[in-house]
C-alpha cells in the first residue's frame, strides 16, 4: 500500500504548465486518503474555465498509477479562483476580479465579446457579473434578453440574471430612445454606484463593458477599483489597429495589465462552398499584439448567426455553440482565465488596498 507521503511525493511531479508549478505546492491538492489499493483526492484548479483540465487530470491519474500499490483512483477536479490581491479587503465589495472590455472605437464587437465572455465563464461554472458601461449605448439588456431588473431590496439594486450571468446596465434605468449627456462628475457617480450599490454578491469575474475609445469611464473604473485586467477588442483592419494602440496605452497609463487582444470579425467563412475570405484584412491584430507586447488572445471569425444572436437575446454561446465563432470566443474566455490566475498566483498582495471612492 503506497503512504499518503509517497502519493503527495509523485503528485510534485505534476506541474501546472500555465502557472509552472507543482501542483502540490500550490495548494491545489486537498483530501488525499490512501485506502488499500484505492487513492482517493481532490483537485482545486484556478479557474473552473481552465484549458488544461484534461490535461493535469490525465497526468495526476498517470503519476498515481505509476505508484505501486495503486490501482484504482478517485479523483475528483474542481476549482475555486484565486482573488485579484488588491481588490481583497476592500470593503463592501465581493468581486474576486474585474476584467474590463475595451476597444479604440465603437462597432468592433466588443459588447458581443464581452457578452459571450461572461456567458462562457458562466457555462463553465463560474459565478460572473456583466456591468454594462457602455452608458452611451447600452445594448448588453438586449444582447443577453432582458428587459428590467428585480424591484430593489435593503436600499440595494439588484441585477437582472441571464444564462447563469448577473447584469446590471444604466439600460434598465434610463427611459428607452432618450439620450443622456453624461458629463464627468456623473459619469464617476454612475460607475461607482454600479459596482457598489449593486447586490453583485460574491463574483469569481467582473466582466465590465466599457464604452469605445479612450474615455472617461476607463479613468472612473481604475480610479476606483483596482482591475485585474483588460482585454481589447479590434477588426483586423488598418484603422482600428491603430485605435487599438491607443487603447492599449491607455490601460498601461492607467496601470491595467492588458491581458490582450481578440480580433474579431476576423474572415467570412462562406456557407455555400466554405471557402474563408478575409474581409477585413488578415491577422492584423497578432501582428499588432506582438508589436506592442501584449498577448494575443484569438480570432472570432464572421459569421451572420453571431448579429443574430444579439438582436434576439441569445448569445452565440448559447445559440451555436458549435459553431467556430463559439468555439473560439469560448477558448478565448479559458485563455483569459487563465492569464488572470497566472497574474493572481504571481502578484504579492499590497500592504493596502485604495477603497472604492
Ligand atoms: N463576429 C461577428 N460576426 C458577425 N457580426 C458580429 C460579430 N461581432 C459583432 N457583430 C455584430 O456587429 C455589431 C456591433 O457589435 P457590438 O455592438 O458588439 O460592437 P461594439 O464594439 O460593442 O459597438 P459599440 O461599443 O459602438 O456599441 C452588432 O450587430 C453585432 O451583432
Amino acid at each position: 500500500m503506497a503512504t499518503t507521503e509517497q502519493v503527495m511525493q509523485a503528485l510534485r511531479r505534476v506541474i501546472d504548465p500555465e502557472l509552472g508549478r507543482d501542483i502540490v505546492s500550490l495548494g491545489m491538492v486537498r483530501d488525499v486518503r490512501v485506502e488499500g489499493d484505492r487513492v482517493s483526492l481532490t483537485v482545486v484548479l484556478t479557474t473552473p474555465a481552465c484549458p488544461l483540465t484534461e490535461r493535469i487530470e490525465a497526468e495526476v491519474r498517470a503519476a498515481l498509477q505509476a505508484l505501486p500499490g495503486v490501482r484504482e483512483v478517485d479523483l475528483r477536479m474542481s476549482a475555486q479562483v484565486p482573488a485579484h490581491a488588491r481588490l481583497q479587503g476592500i470593503e463592501g465589495l465581493a468581486f474576486k476580479n474585474i476584467l474590463a472590455v475595451g476597444s479604440g472605437k465603437g462597432g468592433v464587437g466588443k459588447s458581443t465579446v464581452a457578452v459571450n465572455l461572461a456567458v462562457a465563464l458562466a457555462g463553465m461554472g463560474a459565478v460572473v457579473g456583466l456591468m454594462d458601461a457602455d452608458v452611451y449605448g447600452p445594448n448588453i439588456p438586449e444582447m443577453m434578453g432582458v428587459r428590467r431588473i428585480p424591484a430593489p431590496r435593503d436600499n440595494k439594486i439588484i441585477p437582472a440574471v441571464a444564462y447563469g450571468v448577473r447584469v446590471m446596465s444604466m439600460g434598465f434605468l434610463l427611459p428607452p430612445d432618450q439620450p443622456v449627456i453624461w458629463r464627468g462628475p456623473m459619469l464617476h457617480s454612475a460607475v461607482r454606484q454600479f459596482l457598489t450599490d449593486v447586490d453583485w454578491g460574491m463574483l469569481d469575474y467582473l466582466v465590465v463593458d466599457l464604452p469605445p475609445g479612450t474615455g472617461d469611464v476607463a479613468i472612473s473604473l481604475a480610479q476606483l477599483v483596482p482591475l485585474t485586467g483588460a482585454v481589447v477588442v479590434t477588426t483586423p483592419q488598418a484603422v482600428s489597429l491603430s485605435d487599438v494602440g491607443r487603447a492599449v496605452e491607455m490601460f498601461r497609463r492607467l496601470e491595467v495589465p492588458v491581458l490582450g487582444v481578440v480580433e474579431n470579425m476576423s474572415g467570412f467563412v462562406c456557407p455555400h462552398c466554405g471557402r474563408e475570405t478575409a474581409i477585413f484584412g488578415e491577422d492584423g491584430g497578432r501582428q499588432l499584439a506582438e508589436r506592442m507586447g501584449v498577448p494575443f488572445l484569438g480570432r472570432i471569425p464572421l459569421d451572420p448567426r453571431v448579429r443574430e444572436g444579439g438582436d434576439a437575446g441569445r448569445p452565440l454561446v448559447i445559440a451555436h455553440p458549435d459553431s467556430p465563432a463559439a468555439q473560439a470566443m469560448r477558448d478565448i474566455a479559458r485563455q483569459i482565465a487563465a492569464r488572470i490566475s497566472v497574474l493572481n498566483l504571481s502578484e504579492p498582495a499590497p500592504s493596502g488596498a485604495p477603497p472604492a471612492r
